[in-house]
């Protein structure tokens, strides 16, 4: 009964009310092929070519062969393109001109479904609820009723609280994960949908569905335009515009059922020009579709739709409907329900630490002062501690790259700010993942070692080793940000870790050091781990060696290392100022991150 009645209604095409209608005239668009490490300009490289055509209420479809400029083309229209690379024409909705800065009531469905795992399909969607409904129109009960419009509209219900899914987590099957990021968008009640290719990576049954779906949200107010590759028949007569491209020109804008009268009619054509007029520069292709009546429809109905710019549009700032602490509330509790329901960070990390605490006191376990090994057994136990806390970061950066992939994505949908995401990363993720589990590693590493029986020296030492992994993992953190792949930041952060641990005093003696290379040592965090850590520990504890009785301070004084309390103190004055220039560098390299597509 409802298929047949929904089948109907497809054939009437009728719209319960219609969308609006984008129409955009002359665009090109290129992108410059500068070599990465060139500083030549690079040549220009023309992905659209003076592209004009027309987008209506209902479903527009974007076809052509493989790197033919569709997604070019939706992503120049949904203004997700680098304006830099557009180098000529206008976008219009209902007549009047849009561009990134406008609060053009759009939205924009990303190929890869970029949604956090570990959360059910209803928490992903309370998270773009909360964020982009203004508290002012929009109170927690309504709130609530559109999340629940949206799970009702795209058929949700039944995995509605079922997570995701990550790598570690069995989640909702591939059609559901992308009406979860369909609903994401919907949340905002856009009347214009842009999707990259929405059925990429379906089978034929779940695409259809899918496709079904988009036919059905773009009868009610609204313009749905995407790009599809191959579709089967039962998508293909659902489209109600069929935009072909070739070669980063239009060939045919028009009704889908018409396409292929279109391509028989030519086809002879088509055929003459290859053998005969293949000297022309001119695409016959798209030289047969200026030619047609699709053209002149075309060309007709942008005139009625598109109004000439008589001024220049004011570039507005970009606003968010929810406020900055708002936004570090929301974006907070989502990072500490992903860290808490994640093992590979919150689990793994604390039993790692333990492990890792047992191993550093049973090698180093209990040698009284009276050993003449005693003090090199300290002074190795620090260095293992200060190794596994900077190196321990090398797992983090996979993770890091990962979120990034979120954060670019929420970002530049107009979720949050760079500064709340940055911030609830510091706060609840960054500082407690360190922190927490370093109790436990220094409680026992301490105790089993046998170190000095003092509070104080105790706090010092965790004090220490939690700035050092800090400095450690803000560093990471900041390569993280300015890299692209895993790859490329696991071997750039390697670099200066090892160096780090080369010029930090115990492997090479920095006294006898070449001069040129010197100055290493001030960068190192090896260096202010380890000798705060040594002053906390030698300084007032007599040793024994061979019979003769030495201070610790003589050892601290032999190594060059400044026991006065100062000296003490600018160890960890100098991590946490690493710590705070890494951060800083991070986040201003998150500000900068190209979310252009
Ligand atoms: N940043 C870029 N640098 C170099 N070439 C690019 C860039 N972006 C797009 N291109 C090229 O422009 C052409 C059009 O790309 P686009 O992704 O729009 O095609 P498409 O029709 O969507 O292809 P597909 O169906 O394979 O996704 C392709 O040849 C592509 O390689």
């Amino acid at each position: 009964m409802e298929a047949s009645a929904q089948s109907r209604k497809e054939q009437a095409g009728d719209f319960e009310s219609p969308g609006p209608t984008l129409t955009f005239s002359n665009i090109s668009y290129a992108v410059n092929l500068k070599k990465t490490f060139s500083i030549k300009k690079g040549e220009e490289k023309w992905i659209l070519q003076n592209v004009s055509g027309i987008m209506k209420p209902g479903m527009n479809a974007l076809l052509g062969p493989t790197g033919s400029g569709k997604t070019s083309l939706l992503d120049v229209l949904a203004h997700r393109k680098n304006p830099k690379g557009i180098k000529s024409g206008q976008v219009q909705l209902n007549g009047q001109f849009v561009d990134s800065s406008s609060h053009q009531p759009s939205a924009y469905v990303v190929q890869d479904d970029i949604l956090m795992g570990t959360l059910s399909v209803r928490e992903n969607l309370e998270f773009s609820a909360n964020l982009r409904l203004s508290k002012k129109e929009y109170n927690a009960e309504e709130r609530q009723k559109k999340v629940n419009e949206v799970i009702q509209e795209l058929g949700l219900q039944d995995c509605a609280s079922t997570k995701i899914g990550t790598e570690f987590l069995r989640g909702i099957s591939g059609g559901e994960r992308k009406r979860c990021s369909i609903g994401m968008e919907l949340i905002t009640s856009p009347s214009l949908l842009f999707l990259d290719e929405p059925t990429t990576g379906l089978d034929a049954n779940t695409a259809n569905s899918i496709m079904h779906l988009l036919y059905m949200l773009s009868r009610n107010s609204r313009t749905i335009i995407f790009s599809i590759h191959q579709p089967r028949y039962s998508i293909f007569r659902l489209f109600d515009s069929l935009t072909l491209m070739n070669k980063g020109q239009i060939i045919y804008q028009g009704p889908g059922a018409e396409a292929l009268d279109y391509f028989t009619e030519i086809a002879p054509a088509i055929t003459t020009y290859v053998t005969v007029d293949s000297s022309s520069d001119k695409n016959h292709l798209v030289h047969r579709y200026e030619q047609s009546r699709y053209y002149d429809k075309v060309k007709k109905e942008l005139k009625q739709f598109y109004k000439p710019r008589n001024s220049m549009s004011k570039v507005k700032t970009k606003s968010y409907p929810t406020s900055f602490w708002n936004q570090l509330y929301i974006v907070g509790g989502r990072t500490m329900k992903n860290f808490l329901r994640n093992p590979q960070t919150s689990v793994v990390q604390v039993f790692m630490m333990i492990f890792f605490g047992i191993l550093n006191g049973l090698i180093f376990f209990q040698i009284p002062n009276t050993m003449p090994e005693a003090l090199q057994n300290r002074i190795g136990a620090f260095f293992f501690l200060i190794i596994n806390q900077v190196f321990g970061n090398l797992s983090a950066v996979e993770l890091f790259i990962k979120e990034k992939v979120l954060f670019i994505h929420e970002n530049s949908s107009g979720y949050y700010r760079t500064s709340a995401y940055f911030l609830s990363k510091i706060l609840i993720d960054l500082i407690p993942n360190r922190i927490i589990p370093i109790f436990g590693l220094a409680a026992i590493s301490y105790f089993m070692i046998g170190l000095k029986e003092d509070v104080t020296s105790f706090f010092l030492f965790i004090l220490t080793i939690s700035l050092t992994s800090l400095a450690a993992v803000s560093l990471a953190f900041f390569v993280s940000a300015s890299a692209n792949t895993f790859a490329a930041a696991n071997a750039l952060i390697a670099i200066p870790y090892v160096l780090m641990m080369v010029f930090g005093g115990f492997l090479v003696n920095l006294n006898g050091m070449l001069n040129w290379l010197s100055w290493l040592k001030w960068i190192s965090i090896f260096r202010y781990g380890l000798d705060a850590l040594a002053i906390n520990e030698l300084k007032g504890q007599i040793f024994y060696s061979n019979l003769t009785l030495f201070y610790g301070e003589a050892y601290l004084d032999q190594q060059g290392i400044n026991h006065s309390t100062w000296g003490f103190w600018q160890n960890e004055v100098a991590l946490f100022c690493m710590t705070i220039v890494f951060m800083f560098l991070a986040f201003v390299q998150l500000l900068t991150v190209n979310k252009w597509k």
